[in-house]
């Protein structure tokens, strides 16, 4: 197997090229490409995986390219530059570093916030300029100030943290902080209005989503306290910048520290020249440490995918740990295989796929293995489908899928069971594997079997009466086809029956016609695993 390939398109730490080349993956470390989105689509074919900071935007033109790639990694927490459904329809994992750079940029919001309290960017091009204007700086104190915290996750609680380290009251809006975290952390949880109405300072650190976006707008604005600072360390986006310099004309708001906006690289801006605004170009993340941190863990968690299937910190597809992932391995592929043997017989839309987990499966990565399954059963249908894109693909198609998880109910220690509802019938298959790491089909619309997958088979549903094997037999015979395993199975005397016929090779479409009307069959399929 030839050696994966990383593109870094990216000015990440060359700490993550070492990590790449310690794996044993191959790396082209090109820090200013993502700027240019033309060459970034002329080579991206070439790659297995794609480390990005914010530079770099994956977009759906980009991913069309991307033929090859099976990971974006994000050296940082925001992953609004990859267009995740895109890579998600593709197949691709996209994965992210939520905590490497938390504290570097919560260390950035109260720099910020003590730069505007001091006016500290303003004095310093004053005194430097040779005016000493001691008179014009009057700053505030924020000792006893009160921090309104609009998003209270990772970041906004360190930065709540050290606020109260400075003697602030902070209080926070986050629909999803519990009354015991914001109690741990010693903030008051308050609502959005309340906030507004008693905040002297505030701070945001939310995704910028639609329910988020402007979520600082005009209206917002005049419910605050005259005087009010506000600091934007999280999304351009969030505030909205022309409703804030009419803020800041008025006096209103005293002033605005802003690392992030709207439109970015930001190169002019309607809050740039403002006299009481201060402006970093998107620096939250950027010291030494963070960049380290985020860049050793995107390179790890990008090689421990292209190596060995271990997935952490992707959003779009539950983890997998560098433990699990053997564990899990032989279940995927037994997953993969039900579901596509449920694929190939199913000629009519599916309405339902219904997944039964018995035993030690169940307490596996249940998400994993019903991604795999419904990937098995749409590739048949719909070709370019893998794990990750087809949870997705079924939702669009309108298919209900059901999990159940329970305790070993049949002689297996592990039992997956694929039930699929059509239009006209309902199928159902299981399968297990032995200890030999092998996955078996074991039952076949209740008629049990013990069959490996092989690469080339022939299914065929039948009457039980005699005749039908030694003609079934002699037609392959006498169109040179090698039978490698031979599986049969029925209701009971006389009744539904079925042959699962392991052969070296494809079968011809017309072998299977003269199976086909042999006077005992009912279908017959050629499946290929
Ligand atoms: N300036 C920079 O360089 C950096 C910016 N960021 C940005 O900071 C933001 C926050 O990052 P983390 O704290 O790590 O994320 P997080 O996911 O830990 O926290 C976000 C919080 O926002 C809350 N939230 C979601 N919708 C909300 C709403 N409508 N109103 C109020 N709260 C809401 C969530 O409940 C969550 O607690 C992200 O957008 C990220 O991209 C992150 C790192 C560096
Ligand atoms: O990589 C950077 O400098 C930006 C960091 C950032 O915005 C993030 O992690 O969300």
């Amino acid at each position: 197997m030839s050696k994966p390939k990383v593109l870094i398109s990216d000015a990440l730490s060359p700490a993550a090229v070492q990590i790449f080349k310690d794996r044993g993956i191959e790396v082209d470390f090109q820090p200013n490409l993502g700027k240019d989105k033309d060459k970034l689509a002329e080579i991206i074919g070439n790659y297995d995986g794609l480390a990005i900071r914010s530079a770099t935007k994956a977009t759906a033109k980009i991913i069309d390219k991307a033929t090859r790639l099976k990971v974006i990694g994000r050296a940082g927490i925001g992953v609004d530059n990859v267009e995740i459904p895109a890579a998600t329809a593709k197949g691709i994992i996209v994965m992210n570093t939520p905590f490497g750079n938390s504290i570097t940029t919560a260390e950035h919001a109260i720099t910020l916030m003590l730069a505007l309290a001091r006016e500290i960017p303003q004095a310093d091009a004053s005194t430097q300029a040779g005016k000493w204007e001691k008179n014009r700086f009057m700053g505030v104190e924020i000792t006893g100030k009160t921090l309104g915290v609009i998003g209270c996750g990772n970041i906004g609680s360190i930065a709540a943290d050290r606020a109260l380290g400075l003697r602030m009251k902070v209080i926070a809006f986050d629909p999803f902080l519990s009354p015991e975290r914001a109690k741990d952390l010693g903030v008051e949880k308050v609502d959005l209005d309340e906030l507004f109405k008693r905040a002297d300072f505030i701070t945001l650190h939310t995704p910028l989503t639609e329910k988020t976006k402007n979520i600082i707008d005009a209206a917002a604005l005049a419910k605050m306290k005259k005087g009010v600072r506000i600091i934007n360390c999280a999304r351009g986006g969030l505030v909205d910048e022309q409703a804030l310099v009419d803020a800041l004309n008025s006096k209103h708001v005293a002033g605005a520290a802003f690392d992030v906006f709207v439109e970015e690289p930001a190169t002019s801006n309607v809050l740039f020249g403002h006299p009481n605004v201060i402006c970093t170009p998107h620096l939250g993340a950027a010291t030494t440490e963070a960049q380290e941190n985020v860049a050793l863990q995107v390179a790890e968690q990008m090689s421990d995918y292209l190596l060995n299937g271990a997935i952490s910190n992707a959003v779009n597809f539950p983890s997998i740990t560098a433990e699990e992932a053997p564990k899990l391995r032989p279940f995927i592929e037994l997953a993969e295989k039900l579901g596509s043997f449920a694929g190939q017989l199913t000629e009519s839309g599916i309405a339902k796929v219904q997944i039964t987990y018995e035993g030690h499966v169940a307490e596996m990565k249940i998400k994993a293995l019903t991604s795999a399954v419904l990937s098995g059963l749409l590739r048949p249908m719909l070709g370019d489908v893998n794990v990750v894109s087809a949870p997705v693909v079924a939702k669009e198609r309108g298919m209900v899928v059901d999990e159940i998880v329970r305790a070993a109910e049949s002689d297996y220690e592990s039992l997956i069971t694929v039930t699929v509802t059509t239009e006209r019938q309902e199928r159902s298959v299981s399968g297990t594997v032995y200890a030999d790491g092998k996955p078996r089909l074991v039952d076949i619309k209740g008629i049990r079997v013990d069959a490996e997958f092989g690469k080339s088979m022939i299914y065929v549903t039948n009457e039980d009466k005699p005749g039908f094997i030694g003609k079934f037999a002699g037609l392959l015979g006498d169109a040179k086809i090698n039978i490698a395993t031979f599986h049969l199975g029925r209701t009971k005397q006389g009744g539904d029956a079925i042959a699962l016929v392991e052969v070296d090779g494809a079968v011809p479409a017309d072998v299977l016609a003269k199976v086909k009307a042999l006077p005992q069959v009912k279908q017959v399929k050629a499946l290929v695993f």
